[in-house]
């Protein structure tokens, strides 16, 4: 039997409804008009007529014909046909054959099909020893017998009889296609251990699926038509491509875990079940069945995959990204607000430091001494939460308290710019909060997950991240526990996640800038304290000497503070991941992916960025003539005294190549820049139509107090051209005596960069604002070390 009458016959079977009637009609037609002149009986020359192929016989000694159609003759007596003894292939199929003993003489018959006839039996022959392809569909057979002797026979069509039962098959080994619809099976037996890899069993009374499992090779299963309400049974089927249950009564979603798991699922038909009328029917099959290429018929496309990815099981980055974009409408429909104090620099976003970690591992503990320690540079951030305080906890201190209600009004009025729900809890930060710290020229320093660390990497914002992990876990647990405060799910909850965070860490390098373990809190704070101490330039000379020695780099004079010692003894044992030393959280040219990336990124500038730093830089230059512009003026009122970097004795700046590596994050940027879909540096202009949350900078350099402040004697105002970067060396110079910005461009000799005239250079004015008498640079600029300078307000008040 051939493959394409295989499949016009499995036709047939699907649409029988429609063309079995025909047939009838065809047959009871040709009926009245034979009847009187056709006795039914095969003649010899009907039998020349229908032969073809000639070929050598299967003994290989002869000549024959060996196949023979005789197809809707209205035969019903064909033993003539036992002197056919070559033939290979017969198709008697559309007569009235109710006997089939000749095939007993075809020891060499390969097909057969006897499809609507009027057979009552089936296999009522002596076995042809290779015969393979039988076809019996559309008889009126009642009952299987035994087929252990047709070892060959690979495709068995059944359709439309009257079987209600399946046996005999237990030793068709070799039975691959097994098509019994149209029947009366009620339950699905007798297939223990075969190889099929098609079966249908549409169109019966099936009411559960069971007694497939060990029909481990299936590839094919339609099931269609019958009264299944339950996918149970098909789990472990591993080979299954494709199922067909139209026309069942499967009607719950929960029913798809039992084939959420087959690997190789590609077509799942369930039109017409109840289950199609769940309102998030197509969604949530696609979520679950993520390998479906065809769902009740139709073709899946990629943007409906992504759609479902995106409602149900979102990657992180979607969840940050959504929680970024609500944010942001939600500011938007506020009035318009642009916080000054968290835009301290030309190009460069507010710092903050934020701690991440799973729950309870210490973080909240670290973040407070830090800024009781730092606490002329950080302030403690405190988030909103709506969970209740635990015993001890101060509202305002650890958490602002508030309701559920608050929260979401919150939420609407667009306060918070980083929202997440953490064990049935939701937390925030909201802007007020890193505003107010900002306005006292500190940074924000406070801690949080890394679902509120992904969305805080969509803003304009560029903290630095420190992960603080617990290396041992069942330390971990175990000190959970004991806190009394946790559920066993959220104990559970939390470990789980400490595998996550190494995972990130070690997957995305950079994502954190520093990782400490905090297996010992005390060791892990000694760590933390080192790591901002040089970042704050607090350390001293030999110290900074001996670990930069160590680390091979070039010096940095400008991050050294002799008045502050520093314990250069202080461990960085625990320390894991892609970063290994202090000295690689300061230098990021021993990342030297990130030097690299962050030197393409200075280099290659697309036209649109040039164009707006260009922008940008004429506005400052206007400014610090005198005459800011009309567009920056109402938005930049206020200004903040900002962190100053400082300078080394030698008065070197940073040279080239540590100018480049010390761009902003390189992953930041550019995540922000995709997702923002515009570039950070965005003209002023542009940062006026912006909600206060994707901050742009240089407020504090057009503030009437920030140009104020930048108008020293050295500053030289340049064309375009002559706003590269170089090197950036400060000669000695004398100081001059004015402060007025004509008498500062006509004494200075040397001629600097803009940016570096605006940002790098307040330092060298008359009275420097440095506590340790060392100059100062601008605050957040991309010439910062890897962290960003910290707002100064308290320290310079000191000074
Ligand atoms: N705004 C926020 N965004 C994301 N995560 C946050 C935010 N605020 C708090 N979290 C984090 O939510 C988690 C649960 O906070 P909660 O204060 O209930 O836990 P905790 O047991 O006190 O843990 P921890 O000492 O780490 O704060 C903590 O890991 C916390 O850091």
């Amino acid at each position: 039997m051939t493959r394409a009458k295989k499949a016009s016959s499995t036709q047939a079977v699907r649409s029988r409804g429609e063309w079995q009637p025909r047939l009838r009609a065809s047959t009871g037609k040709g009926k009245e008009e034979m009847e009187d002149e056709f006795d039914g009986v095969l003649k010899a020359e009907v039998v020349a007529e229908g032969l073809s192929v000639l070929g050598r016989t299967g003994s290989g000694s002869q000549q024959a014909y060996l196949n023979l159609v005789l197809q809707g003759g209205n035969l019903n007596n064909v033993e003539l046909l036992s002197e056919y003894v070559y033939l290979q292939h017969l198709d008697l199929s559309y007569n009235s054959i109710r006997d089939l003993s000749c095939v007993s003489h075809m020891p060499y018959l390969l097909e057969l099909n006897v499809s609507n006839n009027e057979l009552q039996t089936f296999f009522d022959f002596k076995p042809p020893r290779n015969l393979k392809e039988v076809d019996f569909s559309f008889n009126q057979i009642t009952e299987m017998k035994d087929l252990s002797a047709y070892h060959a026979l690979t495709t068995l069509i059944l359709d439309s009889n009257n079987i209600s039962e399946i046996k005999g098959l237990q030793n068709c080994s070799s039975l691959t296609y097994l098509s019994m619809a149209y029947n009366r099976i009620a339950e699905i037996s007798g297939l223990t251990n075969l190889f099929i890899k098609t079966l249908c069993l549409s169109n019966n009374e099936i009411v559960k699926i069971r007694g497939l499992e060990s029909l481990q090779a299936l590839e094919n299963l339609d099931l269609a038509n019958n009264k299944i309400n339950s996918l149970e049974g098909l789990e472990g089927l591993d080979l299954l491509q494709t199922i067909n249950l139209k026309d069942n009564q499967i009607s719950d979603l929960k029913e798809l875990r039992y084939i959420d798991d087959l690997p190789l699922l590609r077509e799942l038909n369930l039109l017409n079940n109840p289950i199609q009328d769940h309102p998030d029917y197509w969604l949530t099959v696609l979520f679950m069945l993520q390998r479906l290429s065809e769902l009740d018929g139709m073709k899946i496309k990629v943007e409906e995959k992504v759609t479902a990815l995106n409602k149900h099981g979102p990657p992180p980055e979607v969840v940050a990204a959504q929680d970024h974009m609500s944010n942001i409408m939600y500011s938007m429909t506020q009035p318009q607000r642009v916080f000054d104090s968290t835009l301290p620099s030309l190009d460069a976003p507010y710092p903050m430091l934020i701690l991440t970690g799973p729950q309870s591992c210490g973080k909240r503990e670290l973040t407070h001494r830090l800024c009781r320690q730092f606490k002329d540079f950080f302030r403690y951030g405190a988030c909103h939460t709506t969970r209740d305080p635990y015993f001890g906890e101060d509202k305002r201190f650890d958490y602002h308290f508030i309701t559920q209600e608050a929260f979401d009004e919150m939420t609407c009025s667009g306060k918070f710019i980083v929202t997440m729900k953490y064990s049935y809890h939701h937390y925030a930060l909201s802007k007020d909060t890193i505003e107010s710290i900002a306005r006292e020229g500190l940074a924000c320093c406070t801690h949080m997950e890394i679902e509120g660390v992904r969305s805080l990497k969509n803003t304009y914002f560029e903290p630095r991240y420190i992960l603080v992990v617990p290396m041992n876990k069942e330390k971990y647990e175990g000190s959970l526990r004991r806190k009394g405060l946790f559920s066993r799910p959220e104990i559970e909850l939390a470990v789980s996640r400490v595998d996550m965070y190494m995972q990130i860490n070690q997957d995305l390098p950079g994502f954190f800038d520093a990782a400490v373990n905090v297996d010992d809190l005390d060791d892990a704070y000694v760590q933390l304290s080192r790591l901002i101490k040089e970042f704050l330039g607090l350390t001293d000379q030999i110290d900074s000497a001996t670990s930069r020695a160590g680390s091979g780099d070039r010096a940095y004079p400008g991050l050294q503070d002799s008045s502050t010692t520093m314990d250069s003894s202080a461990s960085t044992t625990g320390r894991f991941g892609p970063i290994t030393d202090t000295n690689e959280f300061l230098d990021s040219a021993a990342r030297k992916y990130s030097a690299r990336v962050s030197a393409k990124l200075a280099i290659h500038k697309s036209p649109m960025e040039e164009a707006s730093m260009q922008r940008r830089q004429q506005a400052a230059r206007r400014a610090l003539v005198g005459k800011p512009p009309s567009a920056y003026a109402h938005l930049f009122e206020r200004s903040t005294v900002t962190a100053p970097a400082t300078l080394g004795p030698d008065h070197r700046l940073l040279d080239r190549a540590s100018y480049t590596s010390m761009l902003p994050s390189g992953s930041n940027v550019s995540q922000e820049r995709s997702l923002l879909g515009a570039s950070p540096e965005t003209s002023s202009q542009e940062s006026g139509s912006t909600s206060g949350l994707s901050m742009l900078s240089s407020a504090g350099v057009f503030s009437a107090e920030g140009s104020a402040s930048f108008r020293t004697p050295i500053i030289n105002i340049h064309g375009p051209e002559e706003e590269q970067v170089e090197p950036m060396i400060l000669r000695a110079e004398p100081e001059p005596e004015g402060d007025q910005v004509g008498d500062i461009a006509s004494e200075a000799p040397v001629p600097l960069p803009l940016t570096e005239s605006i940002i790098g250079r307040p330092s060298r004015t008359r009275k420097s604002s440095s506590p340790r008498g060392t100059a100062t640079s601008r605050p957040g600029s991309n010439k910062k070390p890897v962290l960003p300078p910290i707002p100064s307000g308290r320290k310079i008040a000191k000074t």
